[in-house]
């Protein structure tokens, strides 16, 4: 039976060893993290020369599993040795350029749409990249029922199993391996590929594995729409509108990679009867009720329906068609340019290169530049490699922990300045100085004085990194005297961008201001995912707004007082109308409920408001109270996100006590039994060596997609020890 032989050079057999599965491994004593200017990708080196001559880092080790030879501590024997214990470890993971590196790992759709896009752009695949990757889906596949879920610890679902079957066989397993068997025996038990989401069916068109009807329509002529109507899509949420124009402008060319043998094999894997036998434009709707997270609207169906029977076959007019299309280019040839071919995500940027593939052919620069910018997104762990949810999470780690240090008290000992300051450089280097060219054509938000999330090249606005970037500069710069790398104008200039981005509901969104109504979700055609269509109010980018203004106007009172008041007035209201009957917030980015009460009981202490002086304080306390269990600790299931309610993790979690008892700390929680007993459980689960380990997935997206950060377990930790030690002492724990 046919199987795809990438166009590849040679593997490197020499280098090739076994990983006790009988599948090959490379030897990770070789993988070295480039870190230029915060831009990471992972190197392999061929040769002993080579390899001697760059000798691994322990950053490069810890990240890829290996033996970090850091020594034992000495035994803490009181939270704050706890945490300069956790900080001497964690101090040895910085990277050259000041900031933290680490996987963003965890939804399971996006190394397959990179593969597709690798495989149908002709992208040769690193034999050492194909290796881990193997490794990595093959680490990750349900061993029960041999499927893959949405993300790592989500139920087999069709999405999951068909995208990463297809990846597997990009590169190169047969479909003969027992795993593929029982992977492919699943698939077809769920229906076969045709019962996968919108966008599963859309990328396995485009490797020319499904027919364009068995998509429901993407039309660019939407982006026609003047910009005053209610649903035009520059209204829609970043990464919907971001992902759809793409997608818009390949599905309006209808393009499919050429059938070859390999396609054609595929063709008969995927599905449960022969290919030619499908009516495909009958399946435009099938789906499996294991993907069915959000179904689709009536009127999303009904809008659909008149696409495809009325519209595309008689009424869409060709020369309608091209100015779409011409318009969709431009877009995406924005996109490209403002982020040098880094993109928005992790799917966009896939998308647009097969566009730019389309549009501007194999040899154009457009085509070279995203081959070289898709491996900003590739990362090695010790499963294989993985694809990041964005080119990585450098400024928002390196913020939190500069601010840990700060509030755990440690930032004034000379000892951890020369990693600071370094910290303070990559936060000086990353803010973003102008806005793009083109702001208001391309619908960009005001970005000058901005922080992004990941890295300046990336370079979207996002109001709560900002917040921490914010933060952070005064923390190390007023504080804690570091030099004033970032100038009081660059300063103001976040602030005004801040206030930009307040909702005239007084909340704050995470990207933009909302530009449409809720009503737009109607038109959610995703299916796996919810509130996709608009950008929200977020408790969270709120709180940390809230937070971050407080602090700049303690030390700047003069700037723009009357406007921060007025402000912070308004998203503290919002705050208060967020929170729930039982004192808790829903939490959008991180699991869940604890990790929203965190930054909610903070901000509102940053006004005043705590467990003695405010209602609204004593309930958040109340709550995450009652939640604490019998070993002091605190869990939640990522569960909770998708089910919009508290549900309990079967063992507690280092990083949501450390959120939990932060938030009861800032929220001055009068009781100190149930805070000594988060830091008993915190210390409990510290290594020797100041480490902690990584437990469940702690990060979440459009509700229902899990995402890891691993830094986590050890900046909130350090941080709730260190606040625990200022606040009742450096002794001993009973
Ligand atoms: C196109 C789709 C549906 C998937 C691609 C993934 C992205 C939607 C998300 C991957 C990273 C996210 C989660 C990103 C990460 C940081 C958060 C945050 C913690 C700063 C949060 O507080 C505000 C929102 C975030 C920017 C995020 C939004 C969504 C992602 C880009």
């Amino acid at each position: 039976m046919a199987s795809y032989i990438g166009p590849w050079r040679s593997p490197a057999q020499g280098h090739l060893n076994n990983d006790g599965n009988g599948d090959s491994k490379t030897d990770y004593t070789r993988w070295r993290l480039v870190n230029e200017e915060g831009r990471q990708t992972w190197r392999y080196l061929e040769t002993d020369e080579e390899n001697e001559a760059w000798p691994q880092t322990i950053a490069d080790k810890y990240n890829l599993g290996l033996p970090t030879g850091l020594p034992e501590l000495s035994e803490a024997k009181t939270p704050l040795q706890a945490a300069e214990n956790g900080l001497s470890f964690f101090s040895h993971l910085q990277l050259e350029p000041g900031n933290w590196g680490c996987e963003y790992g965890g939804p399971m759709f996006l190394l397959p749409g990179l593969l597709i896009t690798w495989y149908v752009t002709n992208t040769p695949i690193p034999p050492e990249y194909a290796t881990e990757i193997k490794r990595y889906l093959f680490a990750r596949q349900h061993p029960e029922d041999g499927g893959w879920g949405l993300h790592i610890e989500a139920h087999s679902s069709v999405f999951g199993t068909a995208m990463n079957y297809v990846a597997l066989r990009i590169v190169g397993v047969s479909e003969d391996d027992p795993r593929m068997i029982k992977a492919r025996g699943l698939l077809h038990k769920f229906g076969g590929a045709i019962y996968g989401p919108h966008w599963a069916k859309a990328w396995l068109s485009i490797l020319g594995v499904m027919e364009w009807e068995g998509v429901n329509p993407v039309p660019p002529e939407i982006w026609l729409l003047p910009d005053w109507v209610p649903f035009a899509p520059w209204r829609w949420w970043i990464h919907i509108r971001q992902v759809f124009l793409p997608l818009s402008y390949i599905w309006s060319k209808k393009w499919s990679f050429p059938l070859n043998d390999f396609t054609r094999q595929l063709r008969e894997e995927l599905y449960t009867q022969p290919y030619n036998t499908i009516n495909f434009a009958n399946h435009r709707n099938s789906i499996h009720p294991a993907d069915n997270y959000y179904p689709k609207t009536w009127l999303l169906n009904g809008i659909n329906e008149l696409l495809v029977r009325i519209w595309n076959p008689f009424l869409r007019i060709n020369a309608i068609s091209k100015r779409a299309e011409d318009w969709t280019w431009e877009l995406i040839r924005m996109e490209d340019e403002n982020t040098d071919y880094a993109g928005l995500g992790p799917v966009n940027n896939p998308l647009n290169m097969v566009a730019c593939f389309i549009h501007d052919g194999p040899d154009s620069y457009s085509v070279r530049r995203h081959r070289e910018r898709l491996n900003d997104y590739m990362w090695m762990k010790h499963e294989g490699m993985l694809a990041n949810g964005t080119n990585g999470v450098q400024v928002w780690d390196t913020t939190f922990v500069t601010q840990a240090v700060s509030v755990a008290g440690f930032a004034d000992d000379p000892k951890w300045r020369p990693m600071l300051l370094k910290a303070l450089e990559f936060i000086d280097d990353h803010q973003l100085r102008e806005n793009v060219p083109d702001q208001e054509k391309c619908y960009r938000q005001h970005r000058k004085g901005a922080w992004p999330f990941s890295t300046k090249t990336q370079g979207y606005t996002v109001s709560d990194c900002t917040a921490e970037g914010l933060r952070s500069t005064i923390q190390l710069q007023e504080m804690h005297n570091f030099p004033k790398l970032i100038s009081l104008d660059r300063l103001k200039d976040s602030v005004d961008c801040l206030l930009l981005m307040q909702n005239p509901t007084g909340g704050f969104t995470e990207y933009e201001t909302t530009r449409a109504s809720p009503k737009v979700e109607w038109l959610n055609a995703a299916e796996v995912f919810g509130g996709i269509m608009i950008g929200y109010d977020y408790p969270e980018c709120t709180t940390a707004s809230v937070t971050a203004l407080s602090l700049f106007s303690k030390f700047y009172p003069d700037y723009r007082a009357d406007e921060i008041r007025a402000a912070k007035e308004k998203a503290v209201a919002y705050i208060k109308r967020a929170q729930r009957k039982d004192g808790s917030w829903y939490g959008s980015w991180g699991i869940c409920f604890t990790y929203a009460a965190m930054f909610a009981l903070e901000s509102l202490a940053s006004v005043g408001e705590t467990y003695e002086t405010s209602e609204n304080s004593r309930r958040g306390c109340e709550f995450l109270i009652a939640k604490q269990q019998a070993d002091g600790g605190w869990g939640e299931s990522y569960l909770s996100s998708e089910k919009h309610v508290y549900v309990q993790h079967e063992k507690s979690q280092v990083v949501q006590t450390a959120w939990a008892c932060l938030a009861l700390m800032e929220a001055h929680y009068p009781h100190k039994e149930p805070l000594e007993r988060g830091m008993k459980l915190l210390m409990s689960r510290q290594q020797r060596n100041g480490e902690w380990l990584q437990e469940s997935i702690e990060g979440v997206f459009n509700q229902s997609c899990m995402i890891s950060y691993p830094n986590y377990k050890f900046y909130w930790p350090i941080r709730a020890l260190g606040l625990y030690s200022k606040r009742f002492g450096n002794e001993e724990l009973q």
